[in-house]
């Protein structure tokens, strides 16, 4: 998907949503547990319930691959039956030496369809690139993450900067606002207007608000750009609405809060 069918999908549902799909087999309705493919059938649900208020699905892929080859299969299947109007994002945080990484983008980008893959950006430029060779497909390169070891690596001074921003900064040189996005935290709200500062045109992947506390309108009034540059991921708020019969209808009442709520604040 290219940046412009992105903007226009959300300029279109007044939503930048993104629902992640970190489907817990544990934590599914025990009634559909007794169905040939649980996971995909849980996936499949939400997504019919909420596809008319998000613009995104964010596949977390640890939650796929502690299967083995059924989650493998769930994933696989799972990203198929998203509309393609919806933007697919692996979250797979990969990355690894030039010839590796090419593997991945192969496995994310071609044999599984996604639009983007989140990957690392310790290893540096030729870790990065294999990902950005893709045309239209999206490099989200971790940035300031929501979790607290944040602090440890990212949040540290390095030469003039923090670490976190020579990583936005140095990659902005490596892609385009075009296909190289960033996450950053919901829980960083602090931060956020340095970071659009320093990287007006791109677009960032916020995971944070819902179960980690991260505030919806704080982020959207300090990160929106003229494009609206931002995709907020909602996981377990939305697919553990409810752990009942009911937890479509819930998933599907909660990803309506977020739309309409986004529409507030769409420019
Ligand atoms: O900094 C980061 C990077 C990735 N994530 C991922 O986003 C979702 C958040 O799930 P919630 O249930 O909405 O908290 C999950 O897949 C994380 O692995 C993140 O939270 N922070």
């Amino acid at each position: 998907m290219t940046r412009k069918e992105l903007i226009e999908q959300i300029r279109l549902k007044k939503s930048y949503l993104c629902v992640g799909l970190d489907t817990d087999i544990t934590k599914i309705p025990r009634h559909l547990l007794s169905s040939p493919e649980p996971v995909f059938e849980f996936n499949k649900r939400i997504i019919d319930a909420t596809k008319d208020y998000c613009v995104s699905y964010k596949i977390n892929t640890a939650f796929y691959e502690a299967l083995g080859l059924v989650g493998w299969e769930a994933m696989e299947r799972t990203v198929d039956y998203i509309p393609s109007t919806h933007f697919t994002i692996a979250d797979a945080k990969r990355g690894d030496i030039g010839n590796t990484s090419s593997q991945y983008a192969k496995a994310f980008f071609e044999t599984l369809n996604f639009d983007a893959i989140t990957v690392a950006p310790y290893m540096g430029a030729d870790s990065v690139r294999p990902f950005l060779e893709y045309q239209d497909k999206w490099t989200i390169l971790l940035g300031l993450t929501s979790n607290s070891g944040a602090a440890d690596f990212e949040l540290q001074q390095a030469g003039e900067g923090l670490l976190y921003e020579k990583v936005l900064t140095t990659a902005a040189q490596w892609g385009t606002p075009d296909n190289l996005m960033y996450v950053v935290g919901a829980t960083q709200s602090d931060w956020f207007t340095n970071i659009r500062k320093l990287t007006p045109d791109h677009f960032y992947l916020v995971p944070g608000v819902g179960a980690q506390g991260g505030s919806l309108k704080e982020i959207s009034e300090k990160a929106m750009n003229n494009d609206v540059g931002i995709l907020i991921n909602a996981s377990r708020a939305i697919i553990y609405a409810s752990d009942k019969e009911d937890f479509a209808e819930k998933a599907s009442e909660v990803a309506k809060e977020y739309q309409a709520e986004m529409a507030t604040y769409l420019k």
